[in-house]
């Protein structure tokens, strides 16, 4: 380990939709983390590991700060707050492109309570011209007592690095917490349910919005056909979602299929054979035994 390795955990904060998981997918450089346009996409507090030769990074995703509506909703709240605590650094993530709002305001507030230090994400920059991106700025100045501040797009790329370094700079000096070659500390099973669920939330956006959870039955690795076979059973609130999720002749269930095996081989690099069956558990939601099933909220 070279003498000056730094080392620390990162967690991203921001309102619902502000870009949190784009941006952890853009530094690692390969999908880990579901996103989609629906509000409270990530379920998990989730760690992804980045180790470069001189430091290791390591960033919490939190599920979006809300005011919570059912069991689910208080669990992602617990979650979000508790990112907050024995971080290094904390980034909070103001989508430029939307007025700062009471929204942003509150989860600043709850930053003030962390040691860590805290940067200040603009993101989706690729959205404004930049008179827009300095009034934001200006606003965003408002909100905090900033240790740095970067204006980023995850969508193209651009000062995903500045933002990397601004992250390095602040990490104190340690040794590596994770094994090198360690990139999420999630079980596989539980990534490959995301990427389910992800399919579904993009195919629906607010038909079945929250009330689908995604449970990996079984997954085998036949080494011969160098294939994966995963069966996994997608869990909703009501008849009617079974009958949306299913469609006409199992049409929309097929698609989904499609779309998540495509993401499913190039995360586990082999061939995958996807087994989906659709199941109703009334009120799970309300249920934080199911919740924690699932591995949602704090139940990791
Ligand atoms: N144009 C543009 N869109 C972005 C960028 N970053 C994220 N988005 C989009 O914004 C939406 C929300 O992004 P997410 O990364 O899921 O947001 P999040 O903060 O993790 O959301 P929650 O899970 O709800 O807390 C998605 O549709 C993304 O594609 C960006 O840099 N530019």
């Amino acid at each position: 380990m070279p003498e000056h390795f730094k080392s620390g955990f990162v967690t991203l904060v921001g309102r619902p939709n502000a870009g949190k998981s784009t941006l952890l997918n853009a530094i690692m450089g390969k999908k880990i983390a579901i996103t989609s346009n629906t509000v409270q996409t990530t379920r998990h507090r989730f760690r992804a590991v980045y180790t470069k030769d001189d430091y290791q990074m390591i960033i919490v995703d939190t599920p979006g700060l809300h005011k919570p509506h059912d069991a689910l909703g208080e669990e992602l709240n617990v979650s979000a707050l508790k990112a907050l605590e024995d971080v290094d650094v904390v980034a909070m993530l103001i989508d430029a492109s939307k007025p700062v709002g009471r929204g942003d305001e509150w989860v600043a507030e709850q930053l003030r309570r962390s040691r860590a230090k805290k940067i200040c994400v603009l993101s989706k920059t690729d959205l404004v011209n930049p008179d827009q991106l300095s009034r934001q700025r200006e606003a965003a100045e408002k909100l905090g007592d900033w240790d740095a501040m970067v204006g980023l797009s995850s969508e193209t790329g651009k000062n995903v690095d500045a933002f990397i370094e601004e992250v390095v700079f602040l990490l104190p000096e340690g040794p590596a917490w994770f094994p090198l070659d360690m990139e999420t500390d999630q079980p596989i099973e539980v990534v490959v349910a995301e990427f389910i669920r992800e399919k579904i939330l993009r195919s629906f956006h607010d038909e079945v919005p929250h009330a689908i959870g995604v449970q990996v039955e079984e997954m085998e690795y036949d080494r011969k056909k160098d294939l994966h076979r995963i069966f996994a059973r997608i869990y909703v609130e009501r008849d009617s979602q079974k009958g949306i999720i299913i469609g006409k002749r199992g049409a929309a269930i097929k698609q989904i299929g499609t779309e998540a095996r495509e993401d499913l081989e190039q995360l586990l690099g082999t061939r995958v054979f996807l087994d989906l069956s659709v199941k109703v558990k009334k009120n799970w939601r309300r249920d934080e035994n199911q919740i924690r099933r699932f591995g949602y909220g704090e139940g990791l």
